[in-house]
């Protein structure tokens, strides 16, 4: 799905070669700083890299056009912004944005419900915590319905068990609906139990890889 080739950003990232399954759970683990938020930020143009080569499905993703690469390539960052106004209103913004009529009748309080967000749609997202944002911007993301999920440390602000819980949700969701999951996680123990495969980044560049 993903094919990069001695791809160089800043003095952040060093990549080689390496290739990222279609329908697969790939995790990426290392330190902090590693560059593991660079990578997954190629992945879908956020930023471009210096030197070398980036392929989704064959083709350059230059030659794609930004927006519509995002459609396909959606990214939850660690620390998303959330619109302002009701759960609903998010929902309904995101469903705009799509303008692809893809979350055909998804319904709302289902979606909270699969990322166990407890409230109700007029509730405030403001009032939300840190953790509860990040399960509505999970939701967001699904009512989108891309081809790729880009997720960064989705479960930075959440408890062990409710990480569990999303992450195997996530994994689900994406197993049963063909979809492709590049997640960035600091947990060894998620990688080893959802992933197909695991790479590891240290130092911006990947020094190992499991299957
Ligand atoms: N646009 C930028 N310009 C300069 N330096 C940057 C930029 N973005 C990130 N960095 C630096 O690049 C390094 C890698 O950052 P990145 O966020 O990719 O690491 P990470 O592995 O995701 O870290 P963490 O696990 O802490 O989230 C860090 O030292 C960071 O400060």
């Amino acid at each position: 799905m993903f094919e990069l080739k001695n791809v160089k950003y800043k003095n952040i990232l060093d990549i080689e070669k390496v290739k990222l399954n279609k329908n697969f759970v790939t995790a990426i683990l290392g330190s902090s700083g590693g560059g593991k938020t660079t990578f997954l930020k190629l992945l879908n143009n956020m930023i471009s890299a210096d030197q070398g080569e980036i392929f989704f499905k064959n083709k350059n993703i230059e030659n794609y056009e930004p927006v519509a690469l995002r459609r396909e390539v959606v990214m939850l960052p660690q620390d998303p912004a959330i619109f302002r106004g009701s759960i609903r209103d998010n929902f309904q913004i995101t469903e705009k944005i799509a303008e692809n009529g893809s979350s055909k009748n998804i319904n709302y309080k289902d979606l909270l419900k699969k990322v166990s967000l407890n409230k109700n749609l007029s509730d405030n997202a403001d009032n939300l915590s840190g953790g509860e944002k990040q399960r509505l911007a999970l939701a967001r993301v699904m009512l989108l319905e891309p081809e790729v999920l880009l997720l960064d440390e989705p479960s930075s602000s959440l408890d062990k068990k409710t990480e569990e819980k999303i992450i195997q949700m996530v994994v689900d969701y994406v197993r049963e609906n063909d979809r492709t999951l590049i997640m960035v996680t600091h947990s060894p123990e998620i990688a080893e139990k959802y992933a197909d495969r695991i790479i590891n980044i240290e130092k911006g560049r990947i020094v190992s890889w499991k299957n």
